[in-house]
């Protein structure tokens, strides 16, 4: 990390204004990409002051504030996976502690939520806006690393998570003890290869069983499935939201998918329908997505949390939307009116 923070930027953010209360800023139902990018390392500081953790882990402000400033400057500019999506994702994190009261009800302990919601800062760190398969194919150097073990990208994120920690300034985890140091790494590294869709899919049926056999905190596979549950949820935390911020969010993933597509087309590869401008119908594949994907995940959450339900109510909504965008699209398309594009 040749880039630097300046003093001034971390003396800025340790320095935050007394925040001015944002209304509904802890309820599901707002939206972190309405902050302003400038003022969301501020944010990051008052929820973790707000979840305790300056207090429990006598963190350092300036180290805390350095330790932000350069995760932000790791997220690339890339449509959907950059420092938005991991401000919002930490914002879920943020929203999922405070009204589930994982650490109260013992879900969680201080240093679970500690990694959670370190693990959803930064679970994404130097994306390129590219799958995992795409690594594979492409011979990146990233899939010569990491695909003997599978999760190439979850990998790179997991490592530059720990490079950020250990450059010079950024450590706001010294004050730890060596054994709660240890348990937070790993922590972190379960809840950040936790984030690959693949893996979800692998585990989706036991935390389905550990849903409805009942949560025992007792168990450790139980708080793993929890912990990944979480980590997933928070990832696709956008899908929770209103009608206008999924339909933008969906605008922002095709982008990355197509421009992927566009990629593999100049490799002469044939990339995946839902990568390929000229064959995906994203109305068709999101509600896929939805029915067969999200909303079975936020019914295991809501079955454990019972006030995670507005969120899968909140996907309904969503798939309806998108099921009259489909009719629309559908009845334009007969009418040989536009392309994709012009609808969405
Ligand atoms: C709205 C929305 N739609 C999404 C539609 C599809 C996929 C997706 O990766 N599908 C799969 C489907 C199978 C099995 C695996 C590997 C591949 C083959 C590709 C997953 C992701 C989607 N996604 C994400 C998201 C979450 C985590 C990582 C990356 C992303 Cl982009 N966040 N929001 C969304
Ligand atoms: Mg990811
Ligand atoms: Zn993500």
């Amino acid at each position: 990390y040749h880039m630097q923070v300046s003093q001034q930027d971390v003396l800025d953010v340790t320095m935050c204004p007394s925040e001015h209360e944002v209304p509904d800023f802890a309820k599901f139902t707002f939206t972190p990409r309405k902050i302003l990018p400038k003022e969301t390392p501020c944010f990051i500081m008052k929820m973790m002051k707000d979840l305790g953790f300056i207090d429990t882990f006598k963190i350092k402000s300036d180290n805390l504030a350095r330790f932000i400033l350069y995760v932000r400057k790791g997220y690339r500019d890339v449509p959907y996976h950059n420092w938005s999506h991991a401000f919002s994702v930490a914002h879920f994190a943020y929203l999922a502690l405070t009204n589930f009261q994982l650490v109260e009800k013992g879900y969680f302990t201080q240093l679970e939520a500690l990694a959670y919601f370190i693990s959803c800062l930064c679970h994404d760190i130097d994306h390129r806006g590219t799958t995992n398969s795409f690594q594979q194919q492409s011979n990146s150097v990233l899939a010569s690393l990491y695909s003997s073990e599978g999760s190439v990208m979850e990998r790179h994120h997991l490592s530059q998570t720990i490079c950020t920690l250990n450059t010079g300034g950024c450590n706001f985890l010294d004050a730890l003890s060596k054994d709660d140091y240890v348990k937070c790494l790993d922590l972190i590294k379960d809840m950040i290869l936790a984030t690959d869709l693949a893996s979800h899919y692998k585990i989706h049926s036991r935390q389905l069983a550990m849903a409805q056999e009942g949560y025992n905190k007792a168990l450790p596979e139980h708080r793993y499935y929890l912990a990944s549950l979480l980590m997933t949820c928070a990832d696709l935390s956008d899908q929770t939201k209103d009608w206008k911020e999924t339909k933008k969010v969906a605008q922002l993933i095709y982008a990355e998918f197509f421009a992927q597509g566009d990629l593999e087309k100049g490799m002469g590869r044939v990339p995946a329908n839902m990568m390929d401008r000229e064959k995906a119908s994203i109305p068709d594949h999101q509600l896929e997505f939805l029915t067969q994907c999200c909303i079975c995940i936020f019914r295991i959450l809501a079955t454990i949390f019972p006030n995670a339900k507005i969120l899968v109510e909140a996907i309904k909504q969503n798939i309806i939307c998108w099921e009259s965008s489909k009719r629309i699209f559908d009845r334009l398309c007969i009418e040989g009116k536009t392309s994709y594009e012009v609808l969405v």
